[in-house]
């Protein structure tokens, strides 16, 4: 049976990387599939992977009909065995929808990659619209990690280095950049809550405030992964 399913986690667990896997495995195959993606960090028309890997990919803009692409484009005598979608957060609920029928309808497997939330934790249209319709949601098996070393659940994101949580939905960015204008820093749920970034908790290890008393029993411990 064709599935839509939807690979979710948080930003850099590898969810481009393992669409361009699904794509190398099958065309290695002799499947042919389409692959859109919307607005990737390497630019229009690319999914990209922070492995370095990257593949041409069909702009999904906002007034681009999903089902009736792949529809034209078997139309023109081109073959479809399997849909990619990157990014899909992006996208919005009606072309999940388009999404859903090329499944139901064409009979073809869509594999959709995306983070589930924002950087306020709220979802994304596109995503809720996922979880909504998906036959699977499958949480990537590579986990990435909060500065404490749990699980992180969530995207922060930072202005000038300092944890926000207002502003526009989207805003094209990327992780490890912490003086950059508009950043990412992935966290678990308890440090999501508490706005605390790696930097935040740097700066309070550092803090004379909360500098513990040396009773002689060695280095007290700081940065990541120290109990906070
Ligand atoms: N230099 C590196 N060496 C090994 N693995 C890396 C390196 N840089 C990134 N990665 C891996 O790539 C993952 C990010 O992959 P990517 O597909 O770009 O993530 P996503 O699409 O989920 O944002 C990281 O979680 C890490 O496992
Ligand atoms: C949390 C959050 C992220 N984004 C953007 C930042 C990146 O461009 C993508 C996620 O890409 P990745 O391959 O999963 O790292 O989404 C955003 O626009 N708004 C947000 O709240």
């Amino acid at each position: 049976m064709p599935e839509l399913v939807f690979f979710s986690g948080t930003m850099d667990c590898g969810k481009s990387t393992l669409a361009l896997q699904i794509e190398h495995n099958r065309s290695a195959r002799g499947l042919q599939g389409l692959i859109f993606t919307r607005d990737d960090r390497a630019g229009e028309g690319k999914l990209s992977s922070r492995l370095g890997l990257v593949t041409e990919a069909i702009e999904a803009a906002a007034d681009l009909d999903l089902y009736a692409h792949v529809v034209g484009h078997l139309s023109a005598g081109g073959r479809a065995d399997y849909v990619i979608a990157d990014e899909a957060q992006f996208l919005a609920p009606a072309q999940i929808d388009q999404l859903a029928r090329i499944v139901d309808d064409l009979g073809v497997d869509v594999f959709a990659f995306g983070i589930t939330t924002d950087f306020r934790s709220k979802l994304f249209p596109g995503s809720q619209r996922l979880v909504e319709l998906a036959d699977r949601i499958e949480t990537l098996q590579v986990e990435a990690l909060c500065w404490c070393g749990a699980r992180a659940t969530h995207n922060a994101r930072t202005s000038g280095g300092r944890m926000v949580v207002e502003g526009e939905q989207v805003v094209v960015g990327d992780v490890g950049l912490p003086g950059a204008e508009t950043g990412y820093e992935v966290l678990c749920r308890r440090h999501h809550q508490r706005r605390m970034t790696s930097a935040a908790a740097r700066a309070a290890a550092l803090s004379p405030d909360v500098l513990p008393v040396d009773r002689g029993e060695g280095p007290a411990v700081s940065g990541p992964f120290a109990a906070d």
